[in-house]
């Protein structure tokens, strides 16, 4: 069938319309293609189709800078320019304002800033995930593909810190040449790289048991020189599997990184933006949404190893700082030492049933995809807050947040600020400015 695409949507995929009026979600198009399509499922509501043939390609259509575009699932833009890029990242946000938020036209007209970013396209990301998979005796590492049952090997990363272009190569070449004679076991590996710091760390996953931990470790300073090798131990099967300890290979045990005015160390299991320069424009946003003052009490929900914590505890009389996961906590701690500050509560636990009381003049709440628990906007809610930052990487549940706040009668929006923390992927990132009705 033949098909003019009109968008792209939350998602790999873009969207064309049947001459019946039907949505179809179309891979391996993009916006203003005109391609030939095969409809591979359908429903009464959708259709999806695989694209065939490229008839007319998009005047935004431009080539990715790698050769796995288009069957790796790293960046699913990838031939998408950028400008289209960014303008399909608001028009993204507007929509799930719109039909999940339910805001009238004129509302995002006026809260909707234009979205943010940096001027990296490529070579961004300070951390990459290696799949493994075991071929007969050999072992492959690589990306998940666009179909993600599938490792596609790869030896670079156009996304990956630019200043680290042999890392991957060098990592995967003494892992498999390590994996030829013992089976390591490997779950994942993950990838750390700051250009600021120069700190790479190589952290190895695996199951709990027997492992050569100072071969490994002395072949990969030797192939890549890194600052720490870490083995994450982790028990239970794939559905449930959790972290056991950070064992310490070699170098540091964790990877530093400058993210603003602060250092800030992190360990391998826990969260940290992975796109260091576009992350400072998240706390330059919240900052000057939250303006604290000195003698404010602030309060940082599901707050990681720091990120808005520390550059908050410079401004403000106290802060009070809310996570649940163990090693993000102890990160968080670390970082709160290292960085002079006494003026922080780390609380670990999670942020409804830890929520720090309602003797607090500004909030930031930077929660998982899948936003906030209803019981968290009550407790937001109930507080003296006067100004709240929400930072959200999921426009759907933010959407749907903010419909609650607006419902619960407490907070209003003031703005609402899109930032592209993922170039060449669908995914975008989102700070909003609330303040009280
Ligand atoms: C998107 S990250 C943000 C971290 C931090 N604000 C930053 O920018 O680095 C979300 C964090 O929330 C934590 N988290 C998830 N569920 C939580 C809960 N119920 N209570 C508290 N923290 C939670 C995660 O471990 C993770 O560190």
């Amino acid at each position: 069938m033949k098909l003019t695409i009109e968008r792209m949507a939350y998602g790999p995929d873009a969207i064309a319309r049947t001459p019946e009026g039907k949505t179809v979600f179309v891979s391996g198009a993009i916006a203003g293609d005109v391609v030939e399509a095969r409809i591979e499922s359908e429903t009464p509501g959708y259709a999806r189709a695989r694209t065939e043939r490229l008839l007319e390609p998009s005047p935004d259509r431009v080539d990715a800078p790698c050769p796995y575009a288009g069957v790796c699932g790293g960046c699913p833009w990838g031939a998408l320019a950028r400008p289209a890029q960014l303008a399909a990242k608001e028009e993204n946000l507007r929509s799930s304002l719109a039909r999940i938020g339910h805001f009238s036209a004129e509302d995002i007209e006026r809260l909707v800033q234009p979205i943010r970013s940096t001027r990296d396209a490529w070579g961004y990301r300070n951390k990459v995930e290696l799949a493994v998979e075991r071929r007969g005796n050999r072992m492959v590492l690589g990306m998940h593909g666009t179909d993600p049952s599938q490792i596609i090997k790869v030896d670079r990363c156009p996304l990956f810190e630019r200043a680290f272009p042999k890392a991957l190569k060098g990592i995967a070449g003494a892992l498999s040449y390590l994996a030829n004679s013992r089976d390591l076991a490997l779950e994942r590996v993950g990838v750390r790289a700051s250009r600021r710091t120069r700190a790479l760390e190589v952290a190895l996953w695996t199951p709990t048991g027997g492992f050569p931990r100072a071969h490994v470790a002395r072949v990969l300073e030797d192939a890549v020189h890194p600052t720490s090798v870490v083995r994450v131990l982790t028990k239970g099967d794939r559905a449930a599997r959790r972290v056991v300890r950070n064992e310490l290979l070699a170098g540091q045990g964790s990877w530093d990184e400058q993210i603003g005015h602060e250092r800030m160390r992190v360990s391998a299991p826990s969260f940290f933006q992975v796109n260091t320069a576009a992350a400072e424009i998240l706390i330059d946003l919240v900052m000057e949404a939250l303006n604290p003052g000195e003698d404010d009490a602030a309060c940082d929900l599901y707050c990681g190893a720091g990120t808005f914590t520390l550059p908050l505890a410079r401004r403000s009389a106290w802060v009070s700082a809310v996570e649940s996961y163990g090693p993000a906590v102890r990160d968080l701690r670390r970082n709160i030492e290292r960085a002079g500050l006494d003026n922080v509560e780390a609380i670990g636990g999670d942020a409804v049933r830890e929520f720090p009381g309602d003797d607090i003049d500004v909030l930031v709440v930077d929660p998982p995809r899948a936003g906030l628990a209803a019981e968290a906007i009550d407790l937001i809610g109930g507080t003296a807050a006067r100004d709240v930052a929400y930072v959200s990487c999921d426009p759907a549940t933010l959407a749907r947040d903010l419909e609650r706040f607006r419902r619960a009668g407490v907070f209003e929006p003031v703005s609402i600020t899109p930032v592209d923390l993922f170039p060449q992927t669908f995914h975008c990132e989102t700070v909003v400015h609330l303040t009280r009705c």
